[in-house]
């Protein structure tokens, strides 16, 4: 039962299964493989209950946002542009913001081929390691002044211009690092995602929000206890693939015990991402339009839709 409070519609997954009917017909194989191809321990129940349907909120919302800049520049007299329809993506460090940016741009492919989407993170936007030893931040990455806003901000007014070619610096787990002179190109794409922990706060010098960039906005939501458990499979993960590369960050924790890389871990999640949760980015989460809300094995159990 669709339950509501003063500012949210609350839609448990059996609610919010049975939207866009349009979209019942079964994910083809190919769809299914690219999806297990970005992530093989996605549940595909939850692309069909909770993915599908989203995906497919977000093209109605799309589509208004078409029709309300044709007719803008129509009454206002203005050159006919392409501006981007920008989605952002919050939530914790660990929550599977990356995860489910990437499967709604597959979801969105392969749905609306015609529609040429883009997604870019905003850690690209993190100062390299070596400012933020500088400025003596380092174990503070993350939080609000690790971040270039001001970069981060002029990158969102290019996008809402309709420039062409806008360069976004990378950034690599691998490396735990800007990646130097790479950049991902944005090139005036129909719909772009933006995902970072920081895309719902407001940045401590600048006057205007990053969301104020956004026509719709999600934040993935879950008890801080499993993401701490998602933030450790992660740093599994990320030992397993720097084992036998001594320029990889993690090399030198895959060398360690198991058992110590872990504790260590544990250590940086309760000193530095835990705090950073409760500190900053949970406090954004009233600011979404939209919060996904996960159980065990990253399982979607309710959809919140705020009210205004
Ligand atoms: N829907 C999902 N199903 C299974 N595993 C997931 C899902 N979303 C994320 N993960 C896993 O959880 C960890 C964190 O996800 P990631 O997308 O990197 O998070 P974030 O971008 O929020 O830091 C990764 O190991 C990822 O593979
Ligand atoms: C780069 C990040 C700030 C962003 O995290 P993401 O949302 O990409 O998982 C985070 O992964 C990070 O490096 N935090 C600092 C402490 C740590 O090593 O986890």
């Amino acid at each position: 039962m669709i339950k509501e409070d003063q500012s949210y519609y609350r839609f448990l997954k059996e609610d919010w299964k049975k939207l866009a009917p349009e979209a019942k017909l079964p994910l083809s194989d190919q769809q299914l493989k690219a999806i297990k191809a970005l992530n093989d321990q996605i549940s595909l129940q939850d692309v069909q209950d909770i993915y599908v349907p989203l995906v497919h909120m977000l093209i109605k919302k799309f589509h208004s946002f078409q029709d309300w800049q044709a007719t803008k520049t129509d009454f206002l007299q203005l050159p006919k542009k392409r501006v981007p329809f920008v989605i952002g993506i919050s939530g914790s460090v660990a929550v599977g913001k990356s995860t489910t940016a990437r499967l709604l741009q597959v979801l969105l492919t392969h749905f609306f081929p015609q529609l040429h989407s883009q997604l870019i993170t905003t850690d690209g936007f993190l100062y390299p390691n070596a400012e933020l030893k500088r400025r003596k931040i380092l174990d503070r990455k993350g939080f609000p002044e690790s971040y270039d806003m001001g970069s981060l901000l002029a990158f969102m007014r290019a996008v809402k211009n309709g420039d062409p070619q806008i360069k976004v610096p990378l950034y690599s787990h691998q490396s735990y690092d800007i990646v130097p002179d790479q950049f991902d190109i944005v090139d005036n794409p129909d719909i772009l995602i933006v995902e970072g922990i920081n895309v719902l706060q407001l940045p401590s010098n600048q006057t205007i929000y990053v969301s104020d960039f956004f026509d719709w906005s999600i934040y993935v939501d879950a008890d801080p206890q499993l993401i701490e458990k998602w933030f450790l499979e992660r740093f599994g993960i990320l030992l397993d693939t720097a084992f036998h590369d001594p320029n990889d960050y993690y090399y030198a924790y895959a060398q360690w015990p198991r058992e110590k890389a872990f504790a260590e871990a544990k250590k940086i999640w309760r000193a530095v991402d835990l705090p950073n949760l409760d500190e900053f980015i949970l406090p954004t989460r009233s600011r979404a339009n939209l919060v996904l809300h996960k159980v065990e094995h990253h399982e979607m159990d309710a959809v919140y839709l705020r009210k205004y």
